[in-house]
C-alpha cells in the first residue's frame, strides 16, 4: 500500500444470498462498520444482481458508507439480448462498481479476452468502475509463466482504452489456485505480480496512471492473513470471497484497510 491510494475492500458475494438474506448481511455489516472509525477504506459489496435494488434501498435510506457494484455486465448496451443485463441498468441501480473477467466467468462462461475488453468498454460507457480480474491458474503457476499470463490479459483487457479510462480501473489478482481453497498466496507471491501489473500499466500509458490504479490481491483473503498480503508496496486493499459472507468477518478484513489507508 503506497500513500494516495484510497484501499478498497470489495466483498464478492458470487452467487450467494437471496435479497432478502442481502437486506440482513448489509444491516449487520453496516452495524459493525459504525462501530468503529471507517474513513480511510472504501467498502464495497458485489451481490447478485437479484439483491442489487434491495442492497441501493437500503444504502440510500439509511446513508450508509458502503458502495456496492455487480458480478458482471453485458458488452451490449441494450435489445434482443436475452438474460443480459447492461451498463446502463446497473449504473440505475446505483452500482459503482463491475467486476469483469473473474476467473469463473472466464472458466465457466469461456469468456476471453476480447469479451473482457468489450465488457470493459461498455462499463465505461455507463461511468461504472471496472473491477479487472487477472490471474493464473496451478498449472502456469507451476510453470513459472504467471507474471506474463496475467500481464497478458491485463494487456487484453486494456486494448484501446484511453489512459483517462484506465486511471480509474481497479485491478484485482486473483491466482485461481488460490480461490476458495484455503491456499493463500504469499505476500510476496501477491506483490510480485500487483508489482508487475503496475509496472505494466506505466509501459502501457504512464507512470501517473500507474501511480493512481488501485490493485487489489483476492484469494482465500480472511481476517488473520490480510495484514501481511496489504502491507505489500503495490497491494491497495483485497477481493474477498467466502470471507465476504461472514459480516462480522468481512469487518475484521475492513479493519485492515483502514489500518493502511
Ligand atoms: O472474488 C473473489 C475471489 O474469487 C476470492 O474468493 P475466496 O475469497 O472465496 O477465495
Amino acid at each position: 500500500m503506497t500513500a494516495g491510494r484510497k484501499p478498497l475492500i470489495a466483498g464478492n458475494w458470487k452467487m450467494n444470498l437471496n435479497h432478502l438474506e442481502a437486506i440482513a448481511t448489509v444491516q449487520k455489516l453496516a452495524f459493525g462498520l459504525n462501530d468503529k472509525d471507517f474513513d480511510k477504506v472504501e467498502v464495497a459489496v458485489l451481490p447478485p444482481y437479484t439483491d442489487l435494488r434491495s442492497v441501493q434501498t437500503l444504502v440510500d435510506g439509511d446513508k450508509l458508507r458502503i458502495v456496492y457494484g455487480a458480478q458482471d455486465l453485458s458488452p451490449f448496451d441494450g435489445g434482443a439480448y436475452t438474460g443480459e443485463i447492461s451498463g446502463a441498468m446497473l449504473a440505475k441501480l446505483g452500482c459503482a462498481f463491475v467486476t469483469i473477467g473473474h476467473s469463473e466467468r472466464r472458466q465457466y462462461h469461456r469468456e476471453d479476452d476480447a469479451l473482457v475488453n468489450a465488457k470493459v468498454k461498455a462499463a465505461y460507457r455507463h461511468s461504472l468502475t471496472p473491477i479487472l480480474c487477472v490471474g493464473e491458474g496451478l498449472e502456469v503457476r507451476q510453470s513459472g509463466g504467471h507474471v506474463a499470463h496475467s500481464v497478458a490479459q491485463l494487456d487484453g483487457a486494456l486494448r484501446d482504452v484511453p489512459a483517462e479510462q484506465a486511471a480509474s480501473i481497479v485491478l484485482a489478482y486473483e491466482p485461481v489456485w488460490a480461490i476458495g481453497t484455503g491456499e493463500v498466496a504469499t505476500p510476496a507471491d501477491a506483490q510480485e505480480v500487483c508489482g508487475a501489473l503496475r509496472a505494466r500499466l506505466a509501459e502501457l500509458y504512464d507512470g501517473e496512471v500507474a501511480a493512481k490504479v488501485r490493485i487489489l490481491y483476492g484469494g482465500s483473503v480472511k481476517s488473520d492473513n490480510i495484514a501481511g498480503i496489504m502491507a505489500q508496496e503495490d497491494v491497495d486493499g483485497a477481493l474477498v470471497g467466502g470471507a465476504s459472507l461472514d459480516p462480522g468477518e468481512f469487518v475484521k478484513i475492513c479493519r485492515f484497510g483502514e489500518m493502511t489507508g
